[in-house]
């Protein structure tokens, strides 16, 4: 198909789509959709929901609700949550990539290429063994799977390296490799998860500049889970936000970034990642704005897929527990409430300049909760024992400004978190502000994993330098030294 035709129609429309996983809501009732010859992205706090998306749209699970569809380029509709999701692929021209990556590392770049042919292979050979040998229809589509191989090695700048393992390749390299092999199968939507995680800027550049020619040169549309908020502005035709399973913003990269409410979901996170964020959309404003109460032109209110009605409030803690979040758990209703109490109570605000008035507001952030005592966690220290804390930040979801928070309230070790009865859980979550989220997080299982010399997906990421530390190295347990590093989801 020419790029350039039957642009901006839907190949993919999200309606209504819910995923239970018990008691615990991971979508509630979502819907978008991802036009043609567009990169749509999926953005969102950890554990909001994207990858969940992404397995109900690859049929890895099948939603508790809702219907998703795609458009082929030919006319043909495909209701991806009937399909069986070893035909997505092959009907229904679906690929996709993982947060983990998933090559043959033993075998060579070129090998890993034609398998992803496989199938097509398997057919021209007429699934005989003297097919292989004696039909030119093998041999035809044989030269044309090594031809679509190299196409991609070069697109993907991995041609020089052709004959080399899969697992020699740096990291960055073995991500575009993935997407060649995705594209070896032909899709027409590519979902990609998480493609920037822990790529250095240059890799990260390599990356855009390849996802930009899949976008300009063939017809293949992306959608797109992402944590790099430089790559998503960069590349995105269109944002599509999460929050607890829920949209809450919808537009493209400039309406999505300056939105408050997208802002306050992320402030709801920690620190840190509040700070990679606003530092990456650039916007100082979009701060001040919050205390003065949303922008009319993207305020809330609006959007009728955040007021699609409350999903739960209440979540499954793994060992059967069930925690009940509270309502202000959702940063984004946090500022919608602030913006009840704006119209309701208007502000005074000079009728201009609009900006100058924003820059006079305090420079506090009000999606910030403020901060309870610690008092009621139950197993606090005076101080580490042997005067050394243990690096909390391998605990998913405490950032570097929690862990100190933590310190500071007499939390070093993970064995302390590990214990955590559900009163020590809702005391951390007032004192952090983080309603809700330590019990969905699940800090008090990884914390007993990791206080029992376990690691987790997640420990290992931040071992291997692709999330920011505290600490010099994952296992140093001394003192604080930072380490750059891109941000990661984290899976
Ligand atoms: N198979 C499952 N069983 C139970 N709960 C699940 C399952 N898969 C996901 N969840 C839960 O659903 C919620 C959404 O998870 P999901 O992985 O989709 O989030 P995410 O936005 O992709 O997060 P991240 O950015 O960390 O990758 C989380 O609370 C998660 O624990």
């Amino acid at each position: 198909m020419n790029a350039t035709t039957q642009m901006n129609d839907a190949i993919l429309q999200v309606d209504h789509l819910s995923m239970k996983f018990g008691g615990l809501v991971a979508i509630g009732d979502l819907s978008f959709t991802a036009r043609r010859g567009e990169i749509t992205a999926l953005i969102g706090p950890n554990g909001a929901g994207k990858t969940t998306v992404f397995n109900c749209i690859t049929g890895f699970y099948k939603p508790s609700e809702g219907m998703i569809t795609l458009n082929r380029a030919d006319g043909s509709t495909y209701l991806l949550e009937r399909l069986p999701n070893h035909e997505i692929p092959a009907r229904a021209k679906v690929a996709r990539t993982f947060q983990n990556i998933r090559l043959f590392s033993g075998m060579t770049l070129l090998e890993n290429l034609l398998v992803a042919q496989h199938n097509k292979l398997m057919k021209a050979s007429g699934y005989t063994v003297l097919g292989l040998f004696g039909f030119s229809g093998y041999r035809k589509a044989s030269a044309e799977s090594m031809e679509l191989a190299r196409h991609w090695l070069e697109k993907a700048d991995l041609v020089d390296r052709a004959d080399d393992p899969a697992g020699d390749l740096p990291y960055g390299a073995q991500r575009r490799l993935e997407i060649a092999r995705a594209m070896c199968t032909g899709p027409e939507l590519l979902c990609l998860d998480e493609p920037a995680a822990g790529l250095n800027p240059k890799e990260s550049a390599a990356l855009n500049e390849l996802l930009m020619d899949i976008k300009h040169n063939t017809g293949t549309s992306i959608l797109l889970i992402e944590h790099d908020m430089s790559v998503v502005m960069q590349i995105s035709d269109h944002v599509v936000v999460l929050e607890y399973g829920r949209k809450i913003s919808d537009g493209n990269p400039q309406s999505v970034r300056t939105d408050p409410r997208v802002i306050a979901a992320y402030l709801g996170v920690d620190d840190e990642e509040v700070e990679t964020v606003l530092t990456e959309v650039g916007d100082e404003d979009v701060i001040e704005q919050l205390d003065i109460g949303p922008d009319a032109a993207h305020g809330p209110g609006t959007s009728s897929s955040y007021l699609a009605g409350p999903v739960t409030d209440t979540v499954g803690h793994s060992d059967g527990e069930r925690v009940t979040v509270s309502k202000g758990a959702s940063k984004a209703a946090q500022v919608d409430a602030r913006a009840a109490t704006v119209v309701s109570k208007p502000v005074a605000k000079p009728a201009a300049p609009a900006k100058p008035a924003a820059k006079a507001a305090p420079k506090k952030t009000a999606a910030k909760a403020p901060a309870a005592k610690a008092e009621g966690i139950s197993n606090r220290l005076a101080a580490p024992r042997g005067g050394k804390a243990d690096n909390l930040t391998r605990i998913k979801g405490i950032g570097t400004v929690n862990e100190k928070k933590l310190n500071e309230h007499g939390i070093f070790h993970f064995d302390q978190i590990g214990a955590w009865k559900k009163a020590d859980v809702e005391a951390a979550e007032a004192y952090l502000a983080f309603d809700g989220r330590i019990a969905r997080e699940e800090w008090v299982k990884q914390a007993k994993l990791l206080g029992r010399g376990k690691d987790t997906e997640f420990s290992r990421r931040v071992d291997a330098g692709k999330v920011a530390t505290s600490h010099a190295s994952a296992k140093t347990t001394g003192a604080a030294k930072p380490v750059s590093g891109k941000r990661g989801g984290g899976k």
